[in-house]
């Protein structure tokens, strides 16, 4: 970032919120690189296990034959990066090692980290346009917000609406996890740290009428943005398609094409179990976005690429860390010269 831009962001206090009309270029690369050293710190730990893993497959090996690519297959299973999506990176891999015999195993990082970056950019279904932009969505745009407890659905809220209100949004949020004792105090606790006005009815009460009022609450204000929390209870499907119908249909009688979005949270560092949830949620509703959190501290950053590849569902934001600032719009390439890259 050059001086004039840096004099800029030191004398304007909105700069950080809103978008520059000068040097633009200068301020978001400053704000990528931030991003970016927060990734590469988030994924540290997958990382260091897949390289560990690869570097001891292939000691006292020159070339890429099958023995390595077998390994290299253990190693992409065992790191959740789930195994359709193995199979298909494999796939990918043998094909170039066949038109050049004898690629070294050296070449093995930067081959791996092509193969996968091409997988999952070539699906344009997950391209979605930066997500705290909403000039060009409903006003307001619902966003409802499903996981089982503890995925992180609550912290994912409250980061959302820090984010928001960084570009200078109106949010509301509904605190729809009336079953779950402290939810509603939790997602307070978050409102205020992020100023906006939170909807609560306390505990046990109706989530469809929580949804209801902060849709409400969200027209009469001219809000951005509203989000709903809700249960996350998975105890049988039925009953929770019931729960999510019913939040639904209800917010729609006020609103009549809310939620524009439901966005499924994942733990990620749960591994495949993660995989299982978005599965059981995906039948379960119309789930139109993922977010998968706790990324950091974990050796299952693979996940997201099996899950990236699996659902026609986009990623949208990737949990890096417990701090507001620590979601992040998931970016594929990104990602994955992150996790790849040496
Ligand atoms: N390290 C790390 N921790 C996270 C991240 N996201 C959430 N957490 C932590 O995960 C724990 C559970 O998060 P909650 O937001 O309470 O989970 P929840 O899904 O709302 O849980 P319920 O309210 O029970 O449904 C909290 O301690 C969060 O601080 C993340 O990206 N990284």
């Amino acid at each position: 970032m050059n001086l004039f831009c840096l004099l800029l962001l030191t004398v304007n206090y909105k700069l950080p919120h809103e978008r520059p009309r000068y040097c633009t270029m200068g301020l978001f690369d400053f704000f990528s690189k931030e991003k970016k050293e927060s990734l590469d710190k988030g994924l540290e730990k997958s990382k260091e296990s897949i390289f560990g893993k690869i570097s001891r497959a292939i000691v006292g090996k020159s070339t890429v034959d099958e023995d390595v690519l077998d390994e290299l297959e253990d190693i992409l299973i065992s790191s959740d990066v789930g195994v359709g999506t193995t199979v298909k990176i494999i796939k990918r891999i043998e094909e170039r090692v066949a038109r050049d015999k004898y690629t070294g195993t050296s070449e093995l990082d930067s081959i791996l980290r092509d193969e996968i970056a091409t997988l999952l950019t070539e699906n344009k279904s997950l391209d979605f346009k930066d997500s705290f932009e909403t000039e060009n969505l409903p006003k307001p745009y619902v966003i409802m917000v499903v996981g089982v407890n503890g995925a992180g659905k609550t912290t994912t809220i409250g980061k959302l609406a820090h984010q928001f209100t960084k570009r200078g949004k109106k949010v509301v949020l509904g605190a729809g996890d009336t079953f779950r004792a402290a939810a509603v105090d939790q997602l307070k606790t978050w409102g205020t740290r992020a100023g906006v006005v939170v909807i609560d009815h306390g505990m046990n009460t109706d989530p469809a009428a929580v949804a209801h009022d902060a849709v409400k609450k969200g027209v009469e204000m001219n809000a951005d943005v509203v989000i709903i929390d809700t249960a996350g209870r998975l105890h049988t499907k039925v009953n929770l398609m019931n729960e999510l119908s019913k939040i639904k249909r209800v917010m729609q009688k006020f609103l009549p094409d809310a939620p524009h979005e439901v966005l499924l949270v994942l733990d990620g560092s749960t591994g495949q179990n993660a995989v299982i949830q978005a599965r059981e949620f995906t039948k379960a509703t119309d789930v139109t976005a993922l977010a998968i959190t706790k990324l950091d501290g974990t050796a299952k950053g693979g996940v997201v690429i099996g899950i990236s590849d699996e659902f026609k569902i986009p990623v949208k934001y990737i949990g890096v860390g417990e701090k507001m600032d620590d979601l992040q719009v998931f970016d594929r390439a990104q990602f994955v010269d992150s996790l790849f890259k040496k």
